[in-house]
């Protein structure tokens, strides 16, 4: 089906300035709960990081040396042809399990190659049927011991690195902020949430779609990331202006809506116990996807993974369940469900 014919999603844009300048905390903390309890998602303006620096950043995941291909045609679009590109070019060194497992590093998920790694990364059939055309390079703050950051040799693209830790702080600020909005907007005190992110055990993905063939997504054959909500407590997202992102349908499981670019907004996603809605979101072929050689562009995008910190036993937060809607999550620890999630994902 075109995305054409897809709703839009109700997606609020809210301006974050209000509440960063405390001109009206409450109003714009007010805003972003009720556009997560209706979609799990928001759009946020003036959210703090300056639109030079995502620029910045986004030149970095176009830089060519951080790429496996631009596109794949329909030929390469034979998985095991891909399945031995990807392990032929394994991007650097000979971390390539390590980084599977910490999900850290450079990963080219053009097919899950770690079948083939462990058997425990088997992943979901239906998303094998309908692989990803994706890869990304990840990091963590640098200080991480039990999922140490890995880059690239010294000497390739000089100033990488310290451009992705200087991001990475640049959106825990941001973060930070936003997790004192919804507290705000929640009812409870405005630092709520910052004591279980003391430390940020967050992932910073710098993530390439390359260009493939439109009618393969819409038959598809392929996606670029299948159906999927994330692990942490909130994900803000830059993404290019190639389109693609849908998020489920609150009021229709299974059916998506787009969330198209909105130019400055960062996308901020979270969940809890359902009241504030952990939206399975996915990208596809973007909206009115045409071109002479029935390819997609290729799209970006920059995801910023927010943790509670490992040790943090992770419940259902107050406000969002009581006697007539009780918690549907048993509490675990913050680092059991992360990797019990990694391991049924990736
Ligand atoms: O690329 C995007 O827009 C979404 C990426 C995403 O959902 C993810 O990496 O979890
Ligand atoms: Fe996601």
């Amino acid at each position: 089906m075109s995305n054409e014919t897809l709703p839009t999603s109700d997606i609020q844009i809210v301006d974050f300035g209000p509440f960063l300048d405390g001109s009206d905390k409450r109003g714009v903390a007010d805003k972003i709960v009720s556009s997560f309890k209706q979609i799990g998602f928001v759009y946020l303006m003036n959210h703090g990081i300056p639109a030079e620096r995502s620029a910045e950043m986004f030149q970095w995941v176009g830089n060519s040396a951080l790429k496996l291909t631009s596109r794949y045609d329909r030929e390469d679009l034979d998985l095991t042809n891909i399945l031995v590109k990807a392990i032929l070019r394994p991007a650097h060194g000979n971390k390539k399990i390590l980084r599977r497992i910490h999900h850290l590093g450079r990963t080219t998920e053009v097919f899950p190659p770690r079948l083939l790694i462990h058997p425990l990364y088997a992943i979901a059939e239906q998303r094998a049927q309908a692989p990803d055309v994706k890869e990304s390079f990840e990091c963590g703050r640098e200080e991480d011991e039990l999922q140490p950051n890995i880059w690239l040799p010294d000497g390739t693209l000089p100033g990488f690195k310290e451009a992705c830790l200087d991001f990475f702080w640049l959106c825990h600020e941001v973060e930070l902020n936003i997790l004192r909005a919804l507290a705000l907007g929640l009812g409870l005190a405005e630092g709520y949430f910052l004591q279980y992110h003391t430390v940020p055990d967050n992932q910073l993905r710098l993530l390439h779609y390359p260009s493939v063939p439109i009618q393969a997504l819409e038959a598809e054959k392929i996606t670029r990331i299948g159906a999927h909500s994330d692990f942490g407590s909130i994900t803000l997202l830059l993404q290019d202006d190639v389109g693609g992102l849908e998020v489920e349908d609150p009021h229709q499981a299974g059916s998506f809506c787009p969330a198209p670019p909105v130019p400055g907004a960062l996308v901020v996603n979270a969940g809890s116990n359902d009241t504030i809605r952990s939206t399975i979101h996915r990208v596809r072929a973007p909206r009115q996807s045409r071109s002479a050689d029935g390819m997609t562009p290729e799209r970006y995008s920059i995801p910023y993974f927010c943790c509670a910190d490992f040790g943090t036993i992770v419940d259902c937060i107050p406000g969002t369940w009581d006697d007539e809607r009780p918690k549907k999550y048993e509490p675990i620890s913050a680092q059991e469900y992360i990797m019990k999630r990694m391991l049924s994902t990736y």
